[in-house]
């Protein structure tokens, strides 16, 4: 690695994308996503120009906050070197969460967590680049005692020490070639949930089963938490167009009170859902676990919203959750996953990462990869979320293969987006936005 990879500049962007239109990522929570990026580049004196890039997901309103949270964080790293923060890495996370007056804005929640993931990820990615290694095999490439030393274990000790960590990772680490080669060839399991936006008529949910169905993906997820009755129509027509052979998975996206839920799922029992996804609130551990004692076999899974490894560490300790959601910038980016990813397996709790968002199947798709290689060696009723929406904005898009994800071969964390992209629908003075203002006669 070149010694002196100095990062000298971080430009912020706010990138949004108009899935309002169209009600793509519609839900009963969020009835008119508009997917955005708060996204960073951070440029350095490389002599070939490398650039760690990463963005922060949010559904269009409140982007410009997490843009100014990054800006707020920048300070502690320009000027600062790649190497310095690789030779330590858990020093490094600690050095971005800890800023005492940022901290209070925390801690490690909200904004300035979701900001500390754009900035987090991006250092990965430039460290990958530089590696000339995609991200997924950078870390499977670390020594278990390198994986170990890139986690700050602070307020997990109860649920996990560096020590088991290491003990964990050796235990897979001699039979990590062979996970690759199959990773290699066969890809890693997806799950569509395309057809099965809050927003999309009938008749546009049963041709995207179909299509999904035909393009080999054997899991699909729908939206529920409107209306019950509602719920329960759309539902059948899912049933009907896949079978019972395919699994189904639901997600009410937060809408509903503890034993509403409980009493919800008696009812949307009778389409055999694998799992019910965020439930109710993401701060509710305890409604989760009575959630999920009520609703056994349904599994509970839940992590889009949940804000760092503490809340992890306490679903998992309290068998709140029966699958493990995480989300690759809603926490603090990286390190932060190799925390949860570890301490999901040591609970051996099936991690099916969220990616219904921009960028987020780019991202997710390396951590499931190091958590199969490296962390659980496992894809037993593990599965990634993908979401077939605005792949095209990126230069290394997510590959799909008979309704699984092949893995990443390009260095970095397959987050890059294209110039054209970045300056079309920056908002609110990119091309795309002014032509739909213009439209709807009003200003930004
Ligand atoms: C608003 C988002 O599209 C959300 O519905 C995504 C989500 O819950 C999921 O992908 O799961
Ligand atoms: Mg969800």
């Amino acid at each position: 690695m070149n010694q002196n990879t100095i990062i000298t500049n971080i430009q912020v962007k706010d990138v949004r994308f108009p899935t309002s239109l169209a009600l793509d990522g519609s839900d009963a929570m969020n009835p008119d996503p508009d997917y955005s990026a708060a996204y960073i580049i951070l440029e350095t004196n490389h002599p070939q120009n490398m650039e760690g890039h990463g963005l922060t997901f949010t559904i269009g309103r409140g982007n410009e906050l997490c843009v100014a949270a990054i800006k707020s964080l920048s300070h502690l790293i320009i000027g600062k070197s790649l190497q310095e923060f690789t030779n330590d890495m858990a020093g490094f996370w600690r050095m971005i969460t800890g800023d005492s007056q940022l901290r209070w804005l925390g801690p490690e929640k909200g904004v300035i967590h979701l900001a500390t993931g754009a900035i987090v990820n991006a250092v990965w990615d430039l460290y990958a680049k530089v590696e000339g290694k995609p991200l997924w095999r950078l870390l499977a490439d670390m020594s278990p005692e390198q994986l170990v030393s890139c986690i700050d274990f602070t307020y997990i000790t109860d649920a996990i020490t560096p020590e088991e960590a290491l003990a964990m990772l050796k235990v897979k680490e001699a039979t990590k070639k062979d996970r690759i080669a199959y990773l290699e060839t066969h890809g890693y399991p997806a799950y569509t949930t395309s057809a099965g936006w809050l927003g999309y008529s009938d008749d546009k949910m049963r041709r995207l089963c179909r299509e999904a169905k035909a393009e080999g993906f054997k899991h699909m997820k729908i939206k529920v938490g409107s209306d019950l009755q509602d719920d329960m129509r759309r539902a059948a027509i899912i049933r009907e167009e896949i079978g019972s052979g395919l699994k189904l998975m639901m997600d009410a996206n937060q809408k509903w009170d503890v034993d509403e839920a409980i009493i919800n799922m008696e009812w949307l029992k009778m389409f055999n859902p694998w799992w019910i996804e965020e439930p109710t609130s993401p701060d509710d551990i305890l409604g989760h676990a009575k959630i999920a004692k009520a609703i056994a076999p349904i599994k509970v899974a839940t992590g889009e919203h949940c804000q760092n490894r503490v809340v992890f560490k306490q679903l998992l300790q309290a068998n709140a959750i029966g699958i493990c959601q995480i989300d690759s910038c809603r926490v603090g980016g990286v390190n932060e996953i190799l925390a949860i990813l570890l301490m999901a397996a040591k609970f051996n709790v099936p991690v099916c990462p969220h990616a219904g968002g921009v960028g987020l199947c780019e991202y997710v798709q390396h951590l499931s990869m190091i958590d199969y290689v490296a962390i659980s060696g496992s894809m037993e009723d593990r599965i990634i979320e993908y979401v077939d929406h605005l792949h095209e904005h990126f230069y290394d898009p997510v590959i799909i293969k008979n309704g699984a994800y092949m893995p990443p071969a390009l260095p970095g964390y397959s987050i890059t987006m294209k110039e054209a992209s970045l300056k079309a629908y920056e908002f609110p003075n990119g091309k795309i936005w002014e032509d739909i203002m213009k439209t709807k006669n009003v200003k930004a």
